[in-house]
């Protein structure tokens, strides 16, 4: 059994304090766990230096949350390049709030990826169905995006792929197992043959979440929001991933 993969996103919501203290009281003490996940620590373009020099040599990587597709004249943005140069290992394209509020399409986030791949970097390109749906309409939304996304990345790339249902996100619900699994099976028959994403389920998180997804489908792990930022929850979370025999 393969150890699963975990990553976070702070959004917009801890400030510079807030992260140092974050980085220092919960997830530094936990590095040895959380670099068994590969974890991954997507921050604000401000805090990514500090996210970079904190976890130096302790197994856990930074990530930016948005890119630009490519260098030069474009005011107010971050190039893949400068991301790589400064330290970063990935880069969330696509997410669904960058989806709702400046209206990313499947190409920009294709643009989006294949920039960041291009500069080495891995992508976390961000699915799933804006509004609570069926599961024909849920899968054929997400079957889109993926694979407008996957198809003009370079063969061998590493790519993530994280299903997150927009209205899932922040809320108290987690998408319901058995439509998630109808989900990752689309992604699966969705993904080219040239790449092998990592696929991750993400939106309210909680202990429990893993397991009930994973007992239906193989997931290769959960991103996590909220429960990444309150240790006792964290702990929960660390506990369960990390447990030798799940099913
Ligand atoms: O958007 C998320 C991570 O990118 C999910 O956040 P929550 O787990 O807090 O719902």
């Amino acid at each position: 059994m393969t150890t699963p993969v975990s990553l976070t996103s702070t959004k917009m919501n801890l400030g510079l304090r807030q992260t140092e203290n974050w980085i220092d009281d919960v997830l530094l003490p936990r590095a040895n766990a959380l670099g068994r996940l590969h974890f991954c620590a997507c921050l604000p373009y401000p805090l990514l230096p500090l996210g970079v020099r904190r976890f130096e040599k302790t197994g856990l990587t930074t990530g930016a949350q948005n890119v630009w597709c490519e260098a030069g004249a474009v005011t107010g943005e971050v190039s893949a390049g400068l991301l790589a140069e400064i330290g970063c290992t990935h880069v969330m394209v696509g997410h669904a709030e960058r989806r709702r509020l400046f209206a990313e399409d499947d190409r920009l986030v294709a643009r989006k990826a294949r920039a960041a791949s291009a500069a080495g970097l891995t992508p976390v390109i961000c699915v799933g169905e804006q509004e609570r749906a069926g599961r024909t309409e849920t899968v054929t939304q997400v079957r889109r995006q993926a694979s407008t996304a996957l198809r003009d990345l370079p063969a061998g790339a590493a790519a993530v792929v994280l299903y997150e249902p927009a209205w899932a996100i922040g809320s108290a619900q987690t998408a319901e197992p058995h439509q998630a699994a109808a989900v990752l099976s689309a992604l699966q028959q969705e993904t080219p043959d040239h790449v092998n994403p990592t696929l991750l389920y993400g939106g309210a998180v909680t202990a429990g979440t893993y397991s009930s997804l994973r007992r239906l489908a193989p997931w290769d792990g959960v991103a996590l929001g909220r429960a990444a930022q309150d240790a006792a929850m964290l702990d929960d979370v660390l506990g369960e991933l990390l447990e030798p025999a799940r099913p």
